[in-house]
């Protein structure tokens, strides 16, 4: 579970003060999805990265099951990154030379997992996303909609209390596979086995979820549950 409150993220750039996150509040229930739709350099990244523990808020609390990320030290926080944290980022990011199951392996590393576990756990997440039938790809003999599914079953493998995503749908232009990636997250939203936050420009996506907020110059408002 989360709850952040009065999160603020300042940045300096020159002489500026930018004020990137503005007194956010949140809560959001174990199990529970929240879309987080809002125009370019609204702050959804920004928020994505402090929820992540990637980055501190100048002010404020991030609590995670009652832990704050705000003020653990680096060791700490990294150990929740690696166990807890699922993080989806904007393109994918797969590594070029690893095929689709040694890039869902590699983030097992950290949890000290025996070789043939991590083979085996990857193996099962790429199925769960349905590319279970390109296991021996590299990302470049994949189209971008598959990458983006691999990129999710990295995230998923290590079964993190929470998953992050970062624009999931962005730069997938073909409608169909949009739409069938969107079908998937959605599939996974609605299992509830994941808190999941995910920031989004893309409106068809975020009228599948099952609760809503708008992010505006860093001010987060919620809108109307849509489901349930
Ligand atoms: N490291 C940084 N240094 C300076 N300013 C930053 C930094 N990161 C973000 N900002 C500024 O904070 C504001 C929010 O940026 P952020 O990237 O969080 O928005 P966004 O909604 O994710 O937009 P986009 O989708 O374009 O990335 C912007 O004005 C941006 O320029």
């Amino acid at each position: 579970m989360y709850h952040l409150t009065g999160v603020t993220k300042c940045y300096r750039r020159g002489s500026e003060l930018v004020r990137a996150l503005d007194g956010i509040g949140l809560y959001v229930e174990d199990g529970g999805t929240l879309v987080v739709r809002g125009p370019a350099d609204s702050g959804k990244s920004t928020l994505l990265r402090i929820l992540g523990g990637l980055e501190r808020p100048t002010h404020g609390s991030v609590e995670l099951d009652g832990t704050d990320l705000a003020t653990l030290t680096e060791s700490r926080l990294s150990r929740i990154r690696a166990e807890s944290i699922g993080l989806v980022p904007r393109r994918g990011d797969l590594t070029p030379g690893l095929t689709a199951r040694q890039n869902v392996a590699s983030a097992l590393v950290p949890l000290r997992l025996r070789p043939a576990d991590r083979w085996e756990l990857a193996g099962e997440a790429l199925e769960e996303v349905g590319a279970g039938g390109r296991l021996d790809r590299i990302p470049a003999e994949l189209d971008e909609a598959m990458r983006r599914r691999v990129a999710l079953a990295r995230a998923l493998v290590k079964r993190p209390t929470v998953l992050l995503a970062d624009q999931p749908t962005a730069g997938l232009d073909d409608p169909g596979a949009r739409d069938g990636f969107a079908d998937l997250l959605e599939r996974l939203w609605w299992q509830g086995r994941f808190t999941w936050i995910v920031v989004t420009e893309d409106d068809a996506l975020a009228r599948r979820a099952p609760r809503l907020a708008t992010m505006s110059r860093g001010t987060l408002t919620a809108a109307p549950r849509t489901h349930g």
